[in-house]
C-alpha cells in the first residue's frame, strides 16, 4: 500500500435538517374539501456545517447538552440518516452501539439475533456461530439465549449489543451513551473493554455525558451545541467547556437576583468576575488550584473603612465559603465619592465540582446590618474536577495503612 491512511473518519461540512409536520389532513372529507393543502412543517436544525476527523486509533469524545445532536452525528456516521449536506467518509468497517434495539429482531431469540447482527457486521456465518458463546457470555445471558428479545429487558438489550458491538472485530467502534443505560457492574465492564480497545489502538468515537470518562478515555473530544461544532481540542478542556454550557445561568436566575438586592446606594459593585492562577478572567475553577474572586465597585459618597466581603453558595443553598475584611487590620481605608475599586480575595480551590451562586456586599463597619449594596446570588461559578469524594469541599489529605498486628498461621479447629 502506498501513501499514508486517510482519517478512520471524516465529517465534511455536514448539515441536517429534520422536517417535523405540524398539521395534518386527518379525515377524507378534508382531503375531498382542501386537496391541495399542504402540510406545514417544522424545522430542526440537527447539524449545521459540521466538520472534523478521526484519526486511526485515536478514541474520540462527542460532547453536548441534550439535544445537541450528537446521536444525529452518530447515526450520520452510521449511515442510518442521509445528511441533506457534506459528507462522512469511513475509512475501515465500523461496528456501532447507537439505539436500544436497532438492528435487531424483536420475535427472534438472542442466539438468531446475535448471528445476524454478527454477519450484518461483517463476520462470516462460520465465524459469527464461533464467537456466539463469547458474545453470550460477556452479556452474562447464556440462560436467556433461547428467550425472544421482545422479551428482554432493556438492561439485558444493552449488555447483548454492546457484546455484539465489540465481538466483530471493527476497526471502528461508534458507542452512544452506553454508560448512561447500564447498571454498576455492566458500566465496569464497559470500562474494561474502553481500556482494551485503547490499549488495542482500536478508533473509538464515544458519544457520553460522563466527561470523567472523556477524561479518562479521549485523546480529543469535539463539542456541539444547538447543531454547531463549538470546539473540538483537548479532552479536558473540551470537557470543561461543556460543564461551563451546562451549568450556565438562567434568565430567571438573573431577574431573582436584581429582586434581592440591598443597599442605600452609597456604593456600588458594578461588576464581579473570578480569575485562574495567572489572573486570567474566567467562568471555570479548576479543582485543587489557586483562584481569585474579584468585584468592581464605585462609591457614590465618601465611605471610611468599609467592610467589603463574599460568598459562594452551592445548589442546595448552602454557604460554603465566605470571606470578608470585616476584621481585617489595618481596616480597608478612605474612599472618595465617585472612586472606584476593585475588592479582590485570593484562595486555594477546594470546593467540590458543580456550580456556585455568588454573593458579593459593601457594608459599613460595625454596624452590622448597614449595607452599602449586597448583590445575592447575581452570578455563578462552576468548579470543574472529575474527581469528588462526596462532600461539600475536597480538603487535601493523606491516608495511612498499618499493620498493627501480624497475621496469624495458626488454623483454629
Ligand atoms: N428523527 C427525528 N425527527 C425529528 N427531529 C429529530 C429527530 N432526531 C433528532 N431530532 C432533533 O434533532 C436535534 C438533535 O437531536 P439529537 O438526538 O441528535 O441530540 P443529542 O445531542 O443526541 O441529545 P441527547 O443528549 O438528549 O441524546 C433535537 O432538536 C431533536 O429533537
Amino acid at each position: 500500500m502506498s501513501g499514508s491512511r486517510p482519517p478512520a473518519v471524516t465529517v465534511d461540512g455536514v448539515s441536517k435538517t429534520f422536517r417535523v409536520p405540524t398539521e395534518r389532513v386527518h379525515t377524507l372529507k378534508e382531503t375531498v374539501l382542501h386537496p391541495f393543502r399542504r402540510t406545514s412543517h417544522d424545522e430542526f436544525v440537527a447539524l449545521r456545517d459540521v466538520s472534523f476527523d478521526v484519526a486511526h486509533g485515536e478514541f474520540l469524545g462527542i460532547v453536548g447538552r441534550n439535544g445537541s445532536g450528537k446521536s444525529t452525528m452518530l447515526k450520520c456516521m452510521c449511515g442510518i440518516y442521509r445528511v441533506d449536506s457534506g459528507g462522512i467518509y469511513v475509512d475501515g468497517r465500523l461496528s456501532a452501539f447507537i439505539e436500544l434495539g436497532v438492528g435487531f429482531n424483536p420475535d427472534l431469540p438472542a442466539r438468531d439475533n446475535v448471528l445476524i447482527n454478527g454477519t450484518m457486521l461483517g463476520l462470516s456465518p462460520r465465524e459469527a456461530r464461533r464467537r456466539f458463546d463469547s458474545v453470550i457470555d460477556f452479556a452474562e445471558l447464556r440462560e436467556f439465549e433461547h428467550l425472544k428479545l421482545k422479551n428482554y429487558s432493556s438492561g439485558m438489550m444493552v449488555r447483548l449489543a454492546f457484546s455484539v458491538m465489540i465481538h466483530v472485530d471493527a476497526e471502528i467502534l461508534v458507542v452512544d451513551e452506553v454508560l448512561a443505560v447500564g447498571d454498576a457492574a455492566f458500566q465496569q465492564k464497559c470500562f474494561d473493554e474502553f481500556y482494551r480497545l485503547r490499549d488495542e489502538n482500536r478508533t473509538v468515537i464515544l458519544v457520553t455525558h460522563d466527561m470523567s470518562a472523556v477524561e479518562r478515555f479521549c485523546d480529543r473530544a469535539v463539542l456541539l451545541d444547538k447543531g454547531n461544532l463549538l470546539r473540538d481540542g483537548e479532552s479536558r478542556r473540551v470537557g470543561m467547556e461543556y460543564l461551563e454550557l451546562n451549568f450556565g445561568r438562567s434568565e430567571a436566575a438573573a431577574a431573582e437576583a436584581d429582586e434581592l438586592r440591598a443597599g442605600d446606594g452609597s456604593a456600588e459593585i458594578l461588576t464581579a468576575w473570578f480569575e485562574d492562577e495567572q489572573g486570567v478572567e474566567t467562568s471555570l475553577l479548576e479543582l485543587k488550584r489557586p483562584c481569585a474572586f474579584a468585584a468592581r465597585v464605585r462609591f457614590a459618597a465618601e465611605t471610611t473603612d468599609p467592610v467589603f466581603g463574599f460568598s459562594l453558595d452551592n445548589g442546595d443553598h448552602h454557604t460554603v465559603f465566605g470571606a470578608t475584611t470585616q476584621w481585617q487590620e489595618p481596616s480597608t481605608g478612605r474612599f472618595a465619592a465617585g472612586e472606584e475599586v476593585i475588592f479582590r480575595v485570593r484562595f486555594e480551590n477546594v470546593l467540590a465540582p458543580g456550580r456556585y451562586d455568588v454573593t458579593a456586599s459593601v457594608a459599613q463597619r460595625g454596624s452590622g446590618t448597614a449595607l452599602l449594596d449586597r448583590r445575592e446570588r447575581f452570578s455563578s461559578i462552576v468548579v470543574s474536577g472529575t474527581h469528588s469524594s462526596g462532600g461539600l469541599v475536597e480538603l487535601p489529605y493523606e491516608t495511612a495503612v498499618e499493620h498493627v498486628s501480624a497475621a496469624s498461621t495458626e488454623v483454629t479447629p
